[in-house]
């Protein structure tokens, strides 16, 4: 763990993201996966808006996933666990980046077959206090064929950007800023499954 949090510090540090493979182990994966299908076999699961409060829509056009928010107070003990291993993310960056991350939050999402979330910025006006985004992918073996890359834009110099797509590899950690980073879900061609979460800087 300790190694995976100096590669996440240091990834933000200098690039502003960092990615590393088997964050957690296929045990723990599987049973937040397996917490996750019952959940919404349970049919809690909402389909995703866009904006926040007064400005909030469902816009499949725009995203056409489905999600379901943790709630803090009343978490599962798997969902406090990965909450804990998330907890030492927002103090390793606090340390080393000086990025002033207070609280945590997060929800699963599930990408049915032909879902995707068009190209975006996770901070925005209505939600300036989301610093960085953390997602973790739960579902199943993925290959190439599966297509539903996490797409990111990153920044070069002279306005320029290069393209780098991520598979949702079961146990990959992605981490970025979320003001920096546009990015998108291309469609996906299986069900995938993640949970997305936000350090924030409000309690
Ligand atoms: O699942 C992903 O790879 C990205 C999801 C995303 O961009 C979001 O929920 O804001
Ligand atoms: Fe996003």
């Amino acid at each position: 763990m300790e190694e995976n949090l100096s590669r996440i510090v240091e990834g933000i540090y200098e690039k502003s993201y960092a990615v590393i493979d088997d964050f957690v182990d296929e045990i723990f994966r599987k049973a937040l996966f397996d917490e996750q299908t019952d959940l919404l076999e349970s049919g809690k699961f909402r389909k995703a808006a866009v904006g926040t409060g007064e400005q909030k829509q469902i816009r499949p056009e725009i995203r056409s996933d489905e999600v379901l928010w943790m709630e803090a107070q009343n978490l599962s003990l798997l969902q406090s666990e990965y909450w804990k291993r998330v907890e030492e993310i927002r103090l390793a960056l606090n340390r080393r980046c000086f990025l002033g991350l207070q609280s945590f939050e997060a929800h699963f999402a599930r990408y049915p077959i032909g879902s995707f979330y068009k190209r975006h910025l996770d901070q925005f006006q209505q939600v300036p206090y989301r610093a960085v985004t953390v997602i973790l992918y739960v579902n199943d073996a993925w290959t190439e064929a599966d297509e539903g890359a996490l797409r990111m834009y990153l920044p070069m110099e002279d306005d320029k950007e290069e393209v780098l797509d991520l598979l949702p590899l079961p146990g990959r950690l992605v981490v970025f800023l979320s003001g920096e980073i546009p990015h998108e879900v291309l469609p996906t061609k299986k069900e995938r499954n993640s949970i997305t979460g936000w350090l924030r800087t409000i309690p």
